[in-house]
């Protein structure tokens, strides 16, 4: 786990952040009404980086709660939302708190998402899981699904999934097939596939690479 978290450490120590893009995710805008959100809710965003579509989600009026592991990150989305978030410890997790200007607030921890617990990261409406699940080696992937479901109590989810030629080339991001999606969460969702597009510059410039939007919806709230 260590070695892992250096990683992520160095990448951005280094501003080696090729994940992060410089607008809004488009299958975020174009299918974030499919989560039917209102005004006041709580999206959860893991593993959340400093991406720019916490700006556009707090900008669709609901309060947005985020878990990253490295401060440099943290430190620079507060500063990008022109935010002067208060700090506390929480165990092993700072907890950085806000309120925007109009009244959304934005909470991020800061330090490992597996050391968040339910009571910690408070209500939560939906996830937005935008290269969270796919950036974890496959080792991991089970562990974060489950403690995922556990500290959100199963709310639906908008995931954005990548999918190449694994044998191509090493992660991250990694190839996390249909199936696999299918595994972690069939228990706990109904699981529709909204959109699939193809990359058109390839994952690193080079390997033809699709993403695909897919909405988790609770299987106690899905329609039979
Ligand atoms: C591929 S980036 C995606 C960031 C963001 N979701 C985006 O779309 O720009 C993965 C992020 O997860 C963070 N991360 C990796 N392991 C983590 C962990 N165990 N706990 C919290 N954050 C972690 C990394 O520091 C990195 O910022």
């Amino acid at each position: 786990m260590q070695s892992e978290h250096n990683f992520w450490h160095q990448r951005w120590q280094n501003q080696q952040i090729g994940f992060h893009l410089q607008s809004v995710n488009p299958l975020l805008a174009a299918h974030f009404q499919a989560l039917a959100l209102k005004a006041g809710q709580r999206i959860f965003i893991p593993l959340c980086g400093k991406t720019l579509d916490i700006h556009w989600l707090l900008s669709q009026g609901v309060h947005v709660v985020g878990a990253e592991l490295n401060q440099l990150a943290v430190d620079a989305l507060f500063a990008e939302l022109g935010l002067q978030p208060t700090i506390t410890q929480a165990g092993t997790l700072r907890h950085y708190h806000a309120v925007t200007q109009q009244a959304q607030t934005i909470d991020i921890f800061q330090g490992d998402f597996f050391a968040l617990d339910a009571a910690l990261l408070g209500r939560v409406d939906a996830t937005y899981d935008r290269a969270a699940l796919i950036a974890l080696p496959a080792e991991l992937r089970a562990t974060y699904s489950a403690h995922l479901l556990d500290i959100t109590h199963g709310a639906a989810q908008l995931l954005i999934s990548f999918h190449y030629d694994q044998s191509l080339i090493s992660g991250p991001p990694f190839n996390v097939s249909a199936d696999e999606i299918k595994l972690h969460y069939a228990q706990a969702y109904d699981i529709a596939l909204l959109a699939e597009e193809i990359m058109p510059t390839g994952l690193k410039g080079k390997y033809p690479a699709q993403e695909k939007c897919w909405l988790l919806t609770p299987l106690s709230a899905a329609p039979k």
